[in-house]
């Protein structure tokens, strides 16, 4: 599955370097000590030519001896502390990748989410940045490490036979041939098993966050078969790419066993016309032996890093959907008390370049404090007025002012704090209840908590919950009734002191004893702030100061309960069947 991207972003190994860039250092003393481990590797076949000789001259060895075993002991130490060092620095690198996509993932914009899917960008974060290990370690490390290795054993060959040279060199650059062929082909099949694997995230989270709906509806067999054709799709490209992997890995193998042999061949004719002696042969066929370890690396690289460029490129797309400013890390102190004033000039908007407008020109203008309703059938657009608001979206022309200010010119982060907003399905997050209420404000005193508890009649369900506030709600904790979440999202937006409440008023989720009870709570706040609500009941019309009439993206009128009964048809209708029908 792949995002909508605007453009083609940098190459692959411009943002893995963007992503090691801040541990190079690290990366550098790792390296290093790996390229140490290998050079203590290389003076061995030196030291067993020395020994060899010192054998065919009757000269005592014990030198030789001691020194290969110290290059033994070090070659083994420094490689223990250079892969330690190196997987680290990998570590890091992954978590500076998730550190930057999941703080870029909470700024993206409504719009640039409405279009994605949550379960894949989950997998963007968690396993696409997981594979950013191996890219680091095995490509970038291996490359430079395996690479320059590569270099320093061709150079001792060359400088021990360069004849023999010529020969394993031969059969080396045919292998490379083959490998040109096949490295392309790990790419496509690695991105498309990432993709399954996003395909998969979405298709578990529609399904998780609807199992109910699923259960009730006996389609538990469907989704199984969604689920499994994309983890099959995964696996089948999974193995595509091993495939090939496997291809790459053994055609470096092969090419060094045929090098050996033909070495072997060569060398051995040599020494028999005396063209070299056996020492010579014998340090030869050990580096031969040697270059296997890099060339293994280099390729291993190559081949690492085409998993890792298609995992860097689906981190890449997730980072250029638009997002917001940087929100600052503490809530911003509300600067004014006052309430607020908001309007709208001849809005109109849709949601997407290929969707139908839903506003044609709203206009409409609410004064600081009292409460306005918005009513009108469902689909006119109520709720789309508070997301305008909220700068969840952007009108396509008009302009929407708060305090007479264009809502666009405000620094986001302080108008949504001015903001108190319901949700007409007031979600409730996994952690307690207490997380929950003071999710906009977390420094509430204790008191003004408990003030709110009680105005929103939760202080019943607070004293019924085992451990009270601190009761875990949502997932993996207590599950709320539809009538209880919303009243925890009434005191969540209170607790917010906003100047501006927006109250997405859902139907039928309180009973009657609760909804007189908020009513008089929302009529109370309402004299020190501006209130608007999406009405769905006639008691909270009728206690409205103003009502704003809507239909099909346009207000149809303005004016009171009495007002609009005699004056708007629609409006009467509306009072007549959809307001009686739930009225107290
Ligand atoms: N995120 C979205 N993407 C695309 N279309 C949307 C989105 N949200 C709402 N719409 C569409 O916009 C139109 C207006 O929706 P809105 O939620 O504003 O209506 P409403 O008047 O609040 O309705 P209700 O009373 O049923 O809640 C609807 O046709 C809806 O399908």
């Amino acid at each position: 599955m792949s995002l909508a991207q605007p453009e083609p972003g940098p190459p692959p190994w411009r943002l893995l370097l963007g992503y090691v860039a801040p541990h190079r250092w690290s990366l550098l003393t790792g390296a290093l000590l790996s390229l140490v481990t290998g050079a203590t590797g290389l003076l061995l076949p030196l030291v067993a030519r020395e020994l060899i000789d010192d054998l065919s001259h009757d000269r005592a060895i014990t030198g030789a001896l001691l020194l290969m075993s110290a290059l033994v002991v070090a070659n083994a130490a420094l490689g223990a502390l250079g892969s330690y060092v190196l997987r680290r620095t990998a570590e890091s690198v992954v978590l500076g990748a998730r550190r930057a996509l999941s703080s870029y993932l909470l700024r993206l914009r409504i719009p640039a989410v409405d279009r994605s899917e949550p379960g894949d960008l989950m997998a963007r974060i968690t396993s696409d940045t997981t594979l950013l290990r191996e890219v680091t370690t095995d490509s970038l490390v291996g490359l430079g490490t395996g690479g320059l290795t590569l270099v320093a054993t061709v150079v001792m060959m060359g400088f021990v036979d360069p004849v023999l040279l010529a020969v394993t060199l031969a059969v080396v650059l045919a292998a490379g041939t083959v490998l040109g062929v096949i490295v392309p082909r790990i790419n496509r099949a690695s991105r498309q098993a990432q993709d399954a694997v996003g395909v998969m995230g979405a298709s578990l989270e529609r399904v998780l966050g609807a199992l109910r709906t699923v259960k009730a509806s006996g389609a538990e067999h469907r989704e199984e078969v969604t689920l499994h054709a994309a983890a099959e799709e995964s696996w089948r490209q999974s193995v595509r790419a091993a495939k090939w992997s496997a291809a790459a890995g053994n055609t470096a193998g092969l090419a060094m066993q045929s090098a050996f042999i033909t070495v072997l061949a060569v060398g051995g004719a040599r020494v028999a016309t005396d063209a070299i002696d056996i020492g010579t042969l014998v340090a030869f066929l050990l580096y031969v032996f040697y270059l296997m370890a890099p060339i293994q690396q280099v390729v291993g690289a190559i081949t690492q890093y085409q998993t890792g460029a298609a995992a860097l490129t689906r981190i890449q797309e997730a980072l250029a959907l638009p997002a917001e400013d940087r929100a600052p890390a503490a809530p911003l102190p509300v600067p004014e008390t006052a309430p607020a004033a908001v309007a709208f000039h001849d809005v109109r908007f849709r949601y997407a370049d290929d969707l139908p407008y839903v506003h044609h020109g709203v206009s409409f203008a609410v004064p600081p404090r009292g409460m306005t309703a918005f009513v009108g059938p469902s689909g006119a657009g109520k709720t789309t007025v508070f997301s305008l608001i909220e700068r969840f979206y952007d009108p396509g022309s008009g302009v929407i002012t708060l305090d007479g200010r264009d809502v666009a010119e405000w620094e986001l982060a302080r108008l949504r704090a001015s903001i108190g907003y319901v949700e007409q399905d007031a979600p409730v997050l996994s952690g307690s209840l207490r997380d929950n209420l003071l999710l906009g404000n977390p420094d509430t005193d204790g008191d003004a908590l408990a003030r709110v508890v009680k105005t929103t009649r939760l202080d019943g369900l607070v004293a019924r919950l085992p451990d009270g506030l601190d009761t875990l709600v949502g997932h993996r904790g207590t599950r709320l009734s539809g009538g209880e979440r919303q009243r925890v999202a009434i005191a969540r937006a209170l607790l917010r002191r906003p100047r501006l409440l927006l109250l997405d008023e859902a139907t039928s989720q309180l009973d009657a004893v609760n909804e007189a009870a908020l009513r008089d709570t929302v009529a109370d706040v309402a004299r020190a702030t501006t209130v608007l609500v999406v009405a769905h009941r006639l008691s909270t019309v009728t206690m409205a100061d103003r009502i704003v009439v809507m239909d099909a993206g346009r207000v149809r009128a303005v004016g009171t309960h009495r007002e609009l009964v005699a004056a708007d048809p629609l409006y009467a209708e509306l009072a007549a069947t959809q307001f009686l029908a739930s009225a107290d």
